[in-house]
């Protein structure tokens, strides 16, 4: 079994408990009730033309062990702000990334007091069911992801239309051309290709120069993972990539701003 379906296997057990039916217009009702997130799709289409960066809050990961454990997910998301990302990316699986949904309610929180305009969040998790897209949309998400080999054709729309009712946006994550068609047979708007082989967890720009030139003009092109100079941003900015998701790289830098202005550079 791969890491991939070896986490999703855990993630469909750790949801078990909390399953229920979740109908559109519970989601519609707590949609119009909440506060209007910032929008996630907006916040990566920049005017100036710029690669947007994602900045992603991650302790630990299965591929690089400890990366920044004990962080604080809310300093963090201070940092990234100020350093000028367009948007956050926070993982709030426990078991496998060492986050959870109280880094997201916090940070959401702590961005909606604050004096600063906030910038939008997506969850990051592994989806199966619309009852954590509804928890996505009560802690204050502007977003969630949607990892197309991971799930059936059935679990992709349920998704995507509990995303649409509580005014989400989904990124759809994508590794292969079929699952690229996949995406677009569901209607993807925002679309990532993840560089990172979740077989082996190496990471290959080439992976999004193959697959970006094959997206319609209107989706938004996000490339994700194994960021880590002005360089890599250069390439997927040639291939078409309006933003970049990057992790483990911004984790690490002792100065995120410096970074984040070198990949924008490119
Ligand atoms: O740390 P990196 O190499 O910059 O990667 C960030 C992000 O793309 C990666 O964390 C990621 C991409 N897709 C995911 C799905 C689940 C968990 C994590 C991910």
């Amino acid at each position: 079994m791969d890491k991939l379906s070896e986490i999703m296997a855990h993630k469909r057990r750790e949801v078990a408990p909390l399953l229920r039916p979740v109908y559109a217009a519970e989601l519609e009702e707590l949609n119009r009730r909440l506060p209007r997130p910032p929008s996630f799709a907006a916040a990566l289409r920049r005017a100036d033309g710029r690669l947007a960066i994602i900045s992603e809050i991650k302790r630990r990961s299965p591929s690089a062990g400890a990366i920044k454990a004990g962080a604080s997910a809310v300093a963090q998301a201070r940092l990234y702000r100020a350093a000028g990302a367009a948007a956050l990316s926070i993982l709030t699986d426990t078991e496998y990334f060492g986050g959870s949904l109280a880094d997201l309610i916090e940070v959401t929180a702590d961005f909606a007091q604050g004096p600063a305009a906030p910038i939008p969040c997506l969850r990051k998790d592994f989806m199966v069911h619309p009852i954590q897209v509804m928890q996505a949309r009560e802690a204050g998400a502007s977003a969630i992801l949607i990892i197309v080999r991971a799930l059936d054709d059935d679990e992709i729309t349920a998704l995507h239309q509990a995303a649409t009712a509580a005014g989400l946006d989904a990124l759809f994550e994508i590794h292969h051309e079929e699952e690229l068609t996949r995406a677009l047979r569901h209607g993807a708007k925002i679309i990532g290709v993840n560089n990172r082989d979740l077989a082996h967890f190496r990471t290959d720009i080439g992976l999004s120069e193959r697959l970006m030139p094959l997206f319609p003009r209107d989706v938004i092109a996000v490339s994700e993972s194994g960021f880590a100079t002005g360089a890599d941003a250069t390439r997927a900015r040639a291939c078409g990539a309006h933003a970049l998701l990057v992790g483990e790289s911004l984790m690490r830098a002792p100065d995120p701003a410096a970074l984040i202005r070198e990949f924008q550079g490119a």
